[in-house]
């Protein structure tokens, strides 16, 4: 599709947002329960058609519908909590009421490394606040959205509420600015790469529309000398091949304090030789291929690099072409060091890199050294220490002794170059209502 066929999904949505913000919050809540309930009622569909367009193992699909699914439950529960205030009034004839306004259409561009998820946690608070949407998936996974939308009409959201335009790469530049320059689009949400979201920031500035971001991270995974290994490393293998390593939140910098190095790094290399990758149906695998050959040659090239500069490949390090063109074998790199690629940059692959450090202010120095903060992880039995690195953290979310953080009922979102916003829990509406202050005079 491209900008003509937006523009039908832009007036559709605006002219279905004349009736649905003022739908009951009870009534919102009723249709997006219905929703939840047959997505649910269809999961297995959904994440056979997650795995055919993104190769991304069945395991792994089954498990991203009922995390996406979790968040249309959540806030079918959350559109009857969207609440105002009464304020005491400095002068007794006049009353102040606070109250809370759905925003209007909503535009909601997705990435491809979550297909159900990423649209699910933002059309999930949009609906529920009473916004219409216009949503454009990632061009390498437009049938997992179009499979929801097949079950939101079904479920009875209204035509016009919930819309889907599916583009290919070139289109979507074009597509990406008509939603940011369409006066009838108030708020836009992205979740994507940095690049992208800062020339979205951009071109919303003309109509200083209402944005929310939710961008790169570079996230630091701290073990210190006081960490349990075995815990440890389960987390560490969770955060970093999750989705074969194309996870915003994936730990992408493995910081190991010099007490524990050599046992750390043992355990580790041990359970990455045990992941099994392979093709997404087949029993037993837990590691798919990367999405594209732009992301094949981005992982494949900053490895490279760090290889030529001195880094050593303790497990992978090349492609596993044997398995097809797409996949590259889970790897872990040591002897990091700051002049390679690497060492800063977001790899969103299978590719774990271990530097050592001997203090912890040097390891909290090393971890914030980053211009991303989406999140971060450590590994302490200390408790004094959970509380220092918790708050010396530059980031939006912390794992604590977690690999996996992600859910529902929390705020997901970032500070620095990571984002605006907060997707999720009940922080997650704010995006998509504006506050109206009503002075009712002469009482
Ligand atoms: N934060 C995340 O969850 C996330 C998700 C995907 C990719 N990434 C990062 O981005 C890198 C590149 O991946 P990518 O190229 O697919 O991400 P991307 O940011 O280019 O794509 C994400 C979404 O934005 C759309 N898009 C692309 N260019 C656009 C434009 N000019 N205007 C409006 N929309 C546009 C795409 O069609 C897709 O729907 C990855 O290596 C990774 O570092 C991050
Ligand atoms: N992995 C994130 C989304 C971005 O990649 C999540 O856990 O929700």
């Amino acid at each position: 599709m491209g900008v003509e066929d937006t523009e039908g999904a832009v007036k559709a949505a605006a002219e279905a947002f004349k009736t649905w913000q003022f739908t009951t919050a009870k009534q919102r809540a009723h249709v997006l329960r219905q929703w939840y309930n047959l997505l649910e009622a269809n999961h297995e569909s959904i994440a056979e058609i997650m795995t055919a367009e993104s190769g991304k193992p069945l395991v792994e699909s089954r498990a991203e519908v009922i995390y996406g699914n979790s968040f249309i439950e959540w806030f079918s529960e959350e559109a009857r909590r969207i609440q105002g205030e009464i304020v005491q009034s400095p002068i007794p004839t006049k009353k102040i009421m606070v109250v809370k306004q759905p925003i209007g259409v909503a535009a909601l561009i997705t990435p491809w490394n979550f297909p159900h998820a990423m649209i699910a946690r933002k059309a999930g608070a949009a609906l529920a606040a009473g916004c219409t949407c216009v949503v454009k998936p990632a061009e390498d996974t437009p049938l997992t959205a179009l499979a929801m939308a097949h079950l939101a009409h079904e479920a009875g959201i209204p035509k016009g509420v919930f819309n889907i335009i599916t583009s290919d790469r070139a289109n979507a530049a074009s597509i990406g600015k008509y939603l940011c320059e369409n006066p009838l689009v108030a708020g836009l949400s992205f979740t994507g790469s940095t690049a992208v979201g800062k020339l979205l920031y951009r071109q919303c500035a003309s109509g200083i529309k209402r944005l929310g971001l939710e961008l790169g991270g570079n996230a630091p995974f701290i073990v210190f000398n006081s960490a349990n290994v075995e815990k440890a490393t389960k987390g560490a293998l969770a955060s970093k091949f999750r989705n074969c390593g194309q996870t915003c939140v994936a730990a992408n910098r493995f910081l190991v304090q010099d007490g524990i190095y050599d046992s750390f790094v043992n355990s580790f290399v041990g359970h990455i030789k045990d992941i099994k990758m392979g093709e997404g149906t087949q029993p037993g695998v837990t590691t798919g291929p990367l999405i594209n050959h732009a992301q094949f040659e981005k992982v494949s090239s900053i490895v490279q690099d760090a290889l030529d500069k001195g880094a050593k490949a303790l497990v992978g390090g090349k492609s596993a072409s044997s398995l097809g063109e797409l996949f590259y074998e889970p790897t872990l790199l040591i002897d990091v060091k700051e002049n390679m690629r690497v060492y800063h940059e977001e790899v969103f692959g299978p590719v774990a890199t271990i530097v050592k450090f001997k203090a912890e202010e040097e390891g909290l120095k090393i971890a914030n050294a980053t211009e991303r903060g989406l999140a971060a992880y450590f590994y302490t039995e200390d408790v004094a220490q959970m509380f220092r690195i918790s708050q010396g953290l530059e980031a939006g979310m912390v794992g604590v002794n977690e690999g996996i953080i992600s859910t529902p009922e929390a705020p997901f979102g970032g500070i620095k170059e990571s984002g605006l916003g907060r997707e999720g829990s009940h922080h997650g509406i704010e995006d998509y209502t504006y506050i109206k202050y009503v002075c009712v005079g002469n009482v």
